[in-house]
């Protein structure tokens, strides 16, 4: 009998999650899934845990308790483990980059991408536009603004197009402008089938792409459905509206 193989989203799982700092209880989770196709706006006061939440889920660091699983990703060869540590990209709100220009950062990642060089290329051209780069591209990047920086890291991740990216307060350095910029590469993403976990403690340009929320309040994740009229479309059409741009 022939056998259906279904491809699942890729995804990471956490089951009964439990943070705690030595005797500091920071949060628990019974159950919260980080998939693709989905976005999420990661919600929570100062200091309640959301980029550590997104440590966990990058495999940084361990939960004190309960399980984090992926699901979905290629299995990774015999000589390396099969950890959660590399299946979502994470973007720290001062995102790491190389010494070297802004054309190094966007390129360099690109070479351990087994995807076909022509369509890489093509996507830094459109990434340096979508993120106004080109002026800056032989620019040392330490030499950026933290704006600068972020719309980098963000084009350098949108060139990738990572099955799962998380975003740590990625517009706090940013002027309307460039949080447009960076709205758009989100949606773009997003209709690419990234999965994206957003953090930022309240309600921003965002968040209107957002289609779940993940609410960190008196030390409890709870997950939720956001209303579905704040969809894509109604994002790209207030992005390409306010920057008199089309969308491809
Ligand atoms: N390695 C660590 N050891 C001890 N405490 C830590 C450690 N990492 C984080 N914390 C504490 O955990 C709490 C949550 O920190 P975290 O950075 O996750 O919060 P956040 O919600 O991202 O905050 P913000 O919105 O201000 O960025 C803070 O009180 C922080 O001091």
């Amino acid at each position: 009998m022939a056998t259906i193989n279904r491809k699942i989203n890729a995804r990471i799982i956490a089951t009964n999650i439990e943070m705690r700092f030595e005797n500091k209880h920071l949060f628990s989770a019974t159950k919260l899934v980080f998939e693709q196709n989905r976005v999420i706006h990661l919600q929570g006061d100062n200091g309640c845990g959301k980029t550590t939440l997104m440590k966990l889920l990058a495999g940084f660091i361990e939960p004190t308790a309960g399980t984090i699983q992926a699901q979905g990703f290629s299995a990774a060869p015999w000589w390396r483990s099969n950890s959660i540590t590399g299946k979502a990209i994470y973007l720290h709100q001062h995102p790491y980059l190389f010494e070297g220009s802004v054309m190094y950062n966007l390129t360099y990642p690109l070479r351990f991408l087994s995807t076909d060089r022509e369509i890489l290329k093509d996507r830094t051209e459109q990434a340096i536009d979508k993120a106004q780069l080109r002026h800056l591209l032989t620019q040392a990047a330490s030499s950026l603004s933290g704006g600068e920086k972020q719309r980098l890291a963000i084009a350098r991740a949108w060139i990738i197009q990572p099955k799962l990216l998380m975003l740590d307060e990625p517009t706090s350095n940013m002027d309307k402008h460039s949080q447009h910029l960076v709205l758009q590469m989100i949606a773009d993403l997003k209709q690419q089938g990234t999965g994206m976990l957003i953090s930022s403690h309240q309600t921003c340009m965002l968040t209107k792409v957002c289609d779940h929320a993940w609410l960190v309040c008196d030390k409890t994740i709870t997950s939720s459905n956001i209303s579905a009229n704040q969809d894509i479309a109604k994002a790209h059409i207030d992005v390409s509206t306010r920057l008199n741009v089309s969308i491809g």
